[in-house]
C-alpha cells in the first residue's frame, strides 16, 4: 500500500531556475493496486516516482508505504520494499554480472545473508525456474554477462529481479519505451502477470495512452504537479484512447500535443 498526502517536491527553492515539479499530490494506492500514469513533458512524473523511492525528499507532505512513514527515509533503508525499473534498460542491473549473480543480488536485497549462501545449489535453481518462466531461453544462459542482453530482455529480467527482491512496490518509469513494439508488447504482458500473481503495489508511467488503458486497473494524468485525472472501474472500462487523448488536450488548454507526451499506440 501507498499513500502520498499533499506531496510537494520544488527544485532549486528561491533561485531563478526554482521549478514546483510535485504540487500537492495526494494518492492512496490499496495493496496489489496497479495504477497507470500519464501526463505531458514535465508533468511531475518522475519526480512523484523519485519522491516514492527516496531518491528527492519533499519539501512538504508525507509518503508511507504499508504502516511506515518513509518521508524522509534514506532510499537504501526502503531499497528492499521498493523495485524500480527504468527507461533505459541498461539502469537497473550490473552489465559486468551475470544473468545469476543479478538476479542472486536482487534476491538477497534487504536481508542480512552473503553473497555465497545466495547462491547455493537450491537457489540457484529457483533462479533458474524464474528465468525459464519468462519463455525467452535465458535459462540456458545463467552464467552470460548481463550487458550482453538485449534491452527487452534485461527489462524482463528487471521485473524478475523486482519479484525475487520481495518488494511491496513497484515504480515503472517508461520502461517499455525504449524497446521495438514486440518487445515492448512482451513486457508489457510480463509487467501485468508478474504484479498480479506477486501483488504488488505499483506505479507504471506511460507515454502510450493504449497502454495507460490497457495495464492496471486505474489511470491517472498528471499536469504540472497535480493529478488532473484519476479514473477507475466502470469509468475506466468506457475510456477509450481517443477519450483519453481529448482530456489530454483539455487540461493543457486545446494546443497541439507536440511533444512525446503521448502516443495512441
Ligand atoms: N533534478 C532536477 N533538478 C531541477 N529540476 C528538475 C529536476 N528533475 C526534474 N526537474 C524539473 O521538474 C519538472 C518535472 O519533471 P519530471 O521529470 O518529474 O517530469 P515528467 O512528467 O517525468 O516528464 P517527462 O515525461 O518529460 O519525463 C520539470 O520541469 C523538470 O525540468
Amino acid at each position: 500500500m501507498i499513500i502520498v498526502e499533499d506531496l510537494h517536491v520544488t527544485f532549486n527553492p528561491g533561485s531563478p531556475l526554482e521549478r514546483r515539479a510535485v504540487r500537492g499530490v495526494g494518492l492512496t494506492l490499496g495493496e496489489g493496486e496497479f495504477a497507470t500514469v500519464i501526463g505531458s513533458n514535465g508533468a511531475g512524473k518522475s519526480t512523484l516516482l523519485a519522491a516514492i523511492a527516496g531518491d528527492v525528499i519533499p519539501q512538504k507532505g508525507h509518503i508511507r508505504i504499508g504502516e511506515r512513514d518513509v518521508t524522509r527515509e534514506a532510499p537504501a533503508k526502503r531499497a528492499a520494499r521498493v523495485a524500480r525499473v527504468f527507461q533505459d534498460p541498461l539502469a537497473g542491473s550490473c552489465a559486468d554480472l551475470s544473468i545469476e549473480e543479478n538476479l542472486a543480488l536482487a534476491a538477497m536485497r534487504g536481508s542480512r545473508r552473503g553473497f555465497g549462501l545466495a547462491l547455493r545449489a537450491e537457489r540457484r535453481k529457483l533462479l533458474r525456474e524464474r528465468v525459464a518462466e519468462l519463455g525467452l531461453g535465458l535459462e540456458g544462459r545463467m552464467g552470460d554477462r548481463m550487458g550482453l542482453l538485449s534491452g527487452g530482455q534485461r527489462q524482463a529480467l528487471a521485473l524478475v529481479m523486482a519479484t525475487l527482491a520481495g518488494a511491496e512496490v513497484l515504480l515503472l518509469d517508461e520502461h517499455t519505451a525504449a524497446l521495438d513494439p514486440g518487445m515492448a508488447e512482451f513486457v508489457a504482458e510480463l509487467t501485468q502477470r508478474l504484479v498480479t500473481a506477486h501483488r504488488l503495489t505499483t506505479l507504471m508511467v506511460t507515454h502510450s495512452m493504449r497502454q495507460a488503458l490497457d495495464l492496471g486497473t486505474r489511470t491517472i494524468m498528471l499536469h504540472e504537479g497535480r493529478i488532473v485525472l484519476d479514473i477507475s472501474g466502470e469509468k475506466r472500462r468506457s475510456m477509450t484512447v481517443d477519450g483519453l487523448v481529448d482530456m489530454f488536450r483539455r487540461v493543457r488548454g486545446g494546443e497541439e500535443l507536440d511533444d512525446d507526451a503521448l502516443r495512441i499506440g
